[in-house]
């Protein structure tokens, strides 16, 4: 369980988290979104003791990170996915990290078997491709085998197949109990697998909603039609139950779909020029909710 509260970071003029309040239970991904700059990474980092909040309290499991007696037991965070030393193999940086952390040496084996890196364990992590970087980090991340992971854009930059993999892996830790948060600055990556969505712009909370709401509320279809006796068709679909904006010079229906628009303007013999549907993506709702924020400015 995270659990944020008026969580405030300046960097001088800049306010980068802006009074950020929030809980991530236990047993779900969720999603932490916002463009580039929005204060994802600043408030990971204020989460794990990395940056000192100008105001207000990041807890892991009721603590904040500095109490947290042992850290890696508490947290998993994958942060830059090129921390590990490029001359060292990956079996190595592993067993290096557990040794500097007292955590017992037969984990590493263990979390290198569950990202699928036991294979590629001896090998030196500089002919690593992004893809078993990442997988490294998240094994890393994993060692202390921790019932909270904070995984900062852990998609950013794998092929399709690594994208795959991390979806089913995070579905797969969360599935287990445990709390894990994802940073990501596209939509379209976390819709298929976050329950729940966290939206941030200029630092502050734009949205916390379960996912299944927010398709909803931000992606329903909309009709559009265009008819020479827009009042007449404007009352007919207002009795059928829907809503009706203008839109120049066409109608905008909400709550019924195309055929039922269509089926409506038949019945009573009006004329239409013109029926469609728009639906919008996730991509185009995320990018309507921050247009207002100053990352979308920049
Ligand atoms: N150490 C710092 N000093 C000054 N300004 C900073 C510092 N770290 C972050 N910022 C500023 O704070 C804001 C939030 O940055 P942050 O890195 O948290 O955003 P982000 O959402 O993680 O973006 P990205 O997706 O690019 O990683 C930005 O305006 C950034 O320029």
């Amino acid at each position: 369980m995270i659990e944020v509260r008026g969580l405030t970071k300046r960097y001088g003029e800049v306010v980068a988290v802006d009074d950020l309040t929030f809980d991530v239970p236990e047993g779900t991904v969720t999603a932490f979104l916002g463009r580039n700059g929005a204060g994802k990474s600043t408030t990971l980092r204020m989460l794990l003791g990395l940056d000192r909040p100008t105001a207000g309290t990041a807890r892991i499991g009721g603590r904040a990170y500095a109490d947290l007696e042992r850290p890696l037991r508490s947290v998993g965070a994958l942060l830059d996915s090129s921390a590990a030393h490029p001359a060292r193999t990956a079996r190595d940086h592993l067993r290096w990290l557990a040794a500097s952390n007292a955590l017992p040496a037969h984990r590493v084996r263990e979390v290198l078997d569950l990202v699928g890196l036991r294979s590629a364990a001896g090998r030196r992590v500089r002919g690593f491709s992004l893809g078993m970087r990442q997988r490294l980090g998240i094994a890393a991340a994993l060692l202390g085998d921790p019932p909270v992971l904070l995984l900062d854009e852990p998609v950013n930059g794998l092929d399709a197949e690594g994208i795959r993999w991390s979806r089913a892996f995070l579905r797969g830790l969360a599935a287990d109990g445990r709390t894990v948060l994802v940073s990501s600055h596209l939509m379209g990556e976390v819709a298929q697998t976050a329950d729940h969505l966290l939206v941030v712009g200029s630092g502050r909370l734009l949205a916390d909603t379960p996912l299944p709401a927010f398709l909803a509320e931000h992606t329903a279809r909309r009709v559009r039609v265009r008819t020479a006796q827009p009042d007449r068709l404007r009352g007919l679909l207002l009795a059928a139950g829907a809503t009706v904006t203008r839109d120049d010079g066409a109608l905008r229906v909400f709550g019924v779909d195309a055929a039922h628009v269509g089926a409506v303007a038949a019945r009573h013999g009006v004329p239409l020029l013109e029926l469609g549907s728009d639906g919008r993506s996730l991509e185009d709702a995320f990018l309507e909710l921050t247009a207002a924020t100053r990352e979308a400015a920049a």
